[in-house]
């Protein structure tokens, strides 16, 4: 899995990357700009002139060489430069000189803006080696930029975005940012959202062992990480190796979290997938889902304090989808994690069942994965002023109860008590709508049910949820509702080449 590292560590991975491989930081720039390049010919075409700022370190040494590679293969292309080139990086020098003199240079200092115009602008200014927040001449041009109509693209980072914390003041604000090897963690965040735009990231070739001594232990999960987690199953299988799981939830009016993410479980290859629900919800789940199996508890509209019986009938068990937080339901909770010693995946109201009952805590471990939203985990552990707190937050959670968290959203973050934190890829604002998290649930229970560990079914889960949103969003767009999503989970494995 590609790792992701702090920006300041940035400069040490390509000095042990560059001496061990024996190529010149110039060659390892050059790699930098012809990825970017392969992606920018794919969405641009020539007829665009572009306009590309450059600071003077080695963001603006990428920019300059992205200037002239552009210009090689037929782009017209202005290059505007931010600072003074006399105290430029080594690589920016050496790129500026190299710059064919076809390309027209110009400071930025010097540039007249009235009238000034470019289809595409190129954000070269300042990458990973930001220090402090944009102000004067830089905080003017970003501001200038930002409010010009033209597509803009941002080199590794938008410049004023920090790589690792929560921006403050301004920055480029970016359509879409293609960064190298890595995602720089600032870019994940939801707050930056309108800065990173669409994100893109491109290999230059730096493989992940040069990662592994930096800390800390954080991963970009990606499409191709998924196959080799999965399970083959033979010819002779039966619906007893595809597991045995139970989705226990449901309340008066919240049926349908219960049925979605049971319908999810199916779908995601469970062999048999049982319901323990209100009585209110029989004959709602026996004739909108016939291929589950329902089991009542005494009440009818919410879960009394008697858990199923027969719990170790059960490969894992979903529990929370639409569950009410009536206090019996709290005591049913507290037996079911007394009781029930296999894999659980506990949502939403088990969530907040948990929050208003923190003594359950001390009963989580590593068989347990829970599913909050942002809400839902501050219930849990306390408010969050960003998400770069919240992500220090679920770390710490993790180290002390044992389990993993999935912190849900835009690259829902993975934290597992192996102390690694991993930031999901797939996904888009499609699966922005009610139910999306049953569907979740559900998906992750199964995995457990099939044998999966917590991590490894937490991974899938994750990564073919967000994946079966974007096929869904396809053909739905902004019509997408859950139900979409689960009908796209088999076309998932088929796209993944899992049989
Ligand atoms: N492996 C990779 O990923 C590769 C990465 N590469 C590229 O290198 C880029 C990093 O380059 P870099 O280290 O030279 O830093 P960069 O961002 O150009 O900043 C330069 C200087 O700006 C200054 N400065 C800071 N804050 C400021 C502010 N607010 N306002 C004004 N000035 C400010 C500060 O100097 P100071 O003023 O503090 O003396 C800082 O040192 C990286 O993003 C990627 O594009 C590829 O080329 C190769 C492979
Ligand atoms: N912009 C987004 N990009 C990727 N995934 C998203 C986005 N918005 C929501 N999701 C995913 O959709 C699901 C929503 O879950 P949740 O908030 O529990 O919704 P609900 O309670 O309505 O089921 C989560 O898995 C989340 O990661
Ligand atoms: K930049």
């Amino acid at each position: 899995m590609q790792q992701i590292i702090p920006g300041k560590s940035v400069k040490e991975l390509d000095a042990a990357f560059i001496k061990d491989k024996g190529i010149t930081s110039y060659k390892l720039m050059e790699q930098a700009a012809l990825a970017f390049c392969d992606w920018f010919v794919e969405q641009i075409s020539p007829e665009n002139d572009l306009a590309v700022f450059c600071g003077t370190g080695n963001n603006g040494g990428d920019g300059m060489a992205i200037s002239r590679l552009l210009w090689e293969r037929g782009y017209s292309v202005k290059v505007f430069i931010m600072g003074d080139p006399a105290n430029g990086s080594k690589d920016f020098k050496l790129n500026h000189e190299v710059l064919p003199e076809a390309i027209p240079v110009q400071l930025v200092e010097n540039v007249n803006w009235e009238n000034w115009k470019a289809k595409v602008i190129i954000d070269g200014v300042l990458g990973v080696g930001i220090n402090r927040p944009l102000e004067g001449a830089y905080l003017d041009l970003i501001k200038r930029l930002n409010n010009f109509p033209a597509k803009r693209i941002a080199i590794d980072m938008p410049t004023g975005l920090p790589s690792d914390e929560i921006l403050e003041g301004e920055a480029f604000k970016a359509m879409f940012t293609v960064s190298f090897q890595f995602p720089k963690m600032a870019l994940l965040f939801p707050e930056h959202a309108s800065y990173t735009g669409e994100l893109v990231i491109k290999d230059i070739g730096i493989s992940p062992d040069y990662f592994e001594t930096f800390e800390p232990k954080m991963y970009y999960l990606e499409k191709k990480d998924i196959p080799e987690l999965h399970k083959s199953f033979d010819r002779f299988s039966h619906k007893g190796n595809f597991g045995k799981v139970m989705l226990i939830g449901g309340s008066y009016g919240k049926m349908g979290a219960v049925r979605m993410a049971s319908e999810a479980a199916l779908r995601t290859g469970s062999g048999l997938v049982s319901c323990f629900v209100p009585r209110c919800g029989i004959q709602v789940l026996q004739s909108s889902l016939p291929e589950a199996m329902v089991e009542v508890s005494e009440q009818d509209h919410y879960l009394d304090e008697y858990p199923p019986d027969n719990l170790t009938r059960y490969d894992a068990l979903g529990v929370g989808p639409g569950m009410g937080q009536h206090s019996k339901t709290a005591i049913m909770l507290e037996e079911l994690l007394k009781l029930y010693k296999g894999p659980m995946v506990i949502d939403a109201d088990g969530i907040n069942l948990l929050a208003s009952h923190p003594h359950l805590l001390n009963m989580l471990g590593h068989n347990i994965i829970l599913t909050p939203h942002l809400k839902e985990f501050e219930r849990l552990a306390g408010a969050c002023a960003h998400q770069r707190e919240r992500v220090d937050k679920v770390a710490e959670f993790v180290e002390k109860f044992q389990c993993t968290i999935i912190l849900k959203g835009a690259h829902s973050l993975i934290a597992c008590p192996d102390g690694t934190l991993n930031f999901n890829s797939s996904g888009n604002a499609y699966l922005a709508t009610g139910g999306a998290g049953d569907v979740l649930t559900g998906m992750i229970t199964s995995f457990l049910g099939q044998g999966y560990s917590p991590k490894e079914a937490a991974f899938c889960g994750v990564y073919h949820h967000g994946l079966a949103g974007e096929l869904a969003g396809k053909v739905n767009r902004r019509g997408t509702i859950a139900s979409d999503i689960i009908a796209k989970i088999p076309q998932t494995y088929l796209q993944l080449g899992i049989h």
